[in-house]
């Protein structure tokens, strides 16, 4: 998967945190495959959710149960942000907003973690959250998903849960996970049906007790005949 790293600048407007004036994200390289990957790469599993939706609480239990490798978007953020790397204010920021990360670097962290894994088996939490991230990844990773989980939850239990995580992070505040619903409507959701339309998605009632939502984990992937480990 390495194939040849080559340093990309981009210069683009497109984003809606352009009001940081985010125009260049350089040096992040990347693999631009010269093709498809030839062989079956590794299995993956994109997590999908509302703020909230539990798709964290039920990743530990499915790495539990089924030996993935969990690869959550927003922990590699935030880890971004505590390694006081160049781009980590700007994170921050958007992070504060509710907004979406530009897609080369969030998929710049998720490539490095897939490429210095051993693992063949990958649970992507939180990604892709724009089509624009899903375009990347596919763009830079030359694969997609062979499933996709949604967790599907009401807002007003989702906003209770983020309220009450108590993780001490800058967006669990009613203001920001307020924002962050816009952006699921407005952003998340159009992926979800992308992967609908593609008969890769599987919608979780993310509603109960976090055994209950997993029995329903379970089934699926029972049915896709993954063993538990
Ligand atoms: N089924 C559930 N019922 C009640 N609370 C839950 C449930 N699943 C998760 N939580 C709690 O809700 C909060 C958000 O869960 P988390 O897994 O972080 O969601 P996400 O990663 O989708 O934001 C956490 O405090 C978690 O302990
Ligand atoms: N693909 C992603 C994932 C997260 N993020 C940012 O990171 C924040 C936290 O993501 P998260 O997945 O940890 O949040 P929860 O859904 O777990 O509450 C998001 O609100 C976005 O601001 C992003 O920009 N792009
Ligand atoms: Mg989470």
């Amino acid at each position: 998967m390495l194939g040849q790293q080559r340093y990309i600048i981009l210069a683009d407007a497109s984003y809606s945190i352009t009001a940081y004036n985010l125009k260049i994200w350089e040096s992040f390289t990347t693999e631009i495959p010269t093709q498809v990957k030839g062989g079956k790469g590794p299995f993956i599993c994109f997590v999908l959710g509302g703020p909230g939706s539990g798709k964290g609480t039920q990743c530990a239990k499915i790495v539990k149960n089924y030996g993935l490798t969990h690869l959550s978007a927003g922990e590699l953020l935030r880890r971004e942000i505590a390694s006081n790397s160049e781009y980590g204010t700007t994170i921050l920021n958007t992070i504060k907003e509710g907004k979406i990360v530009p897609s080369e670097v969030t998929v710049s962290l998720i490539q490095k973690e897939m490429e210095s894994s051993d693992s063949k088996k990958f649970l992507i939490d939180g990604f892709p959250r724009s089509e624009e991230n899903r375009a990347a990844f596919e763009r830079i990773m030359g694969a997609e998903p062979d499933i996709v989980l949604f967790f599907d939850c009401p807002e007003e239990e989702m906003v209770n849960r983020v309220l009450n995580r108590n993780e001490g992070r800058v967006d669990d505040n009613i203001d920001t996970v307020r924002k962050r619903l816009q952006v699921f409507k407005a952003l998340n959701l159009p992926v979800i049906n992308y992967y609908a339309r593609r008969g890769k998605l599987y919608t979780i009632n993310a509603v109960g007790t976090v055994d209950e939502i997993f029995e329903q984990v379970r089934a699926v992937f029972a049915a896709l005949k993954l063993v538990t480990e």
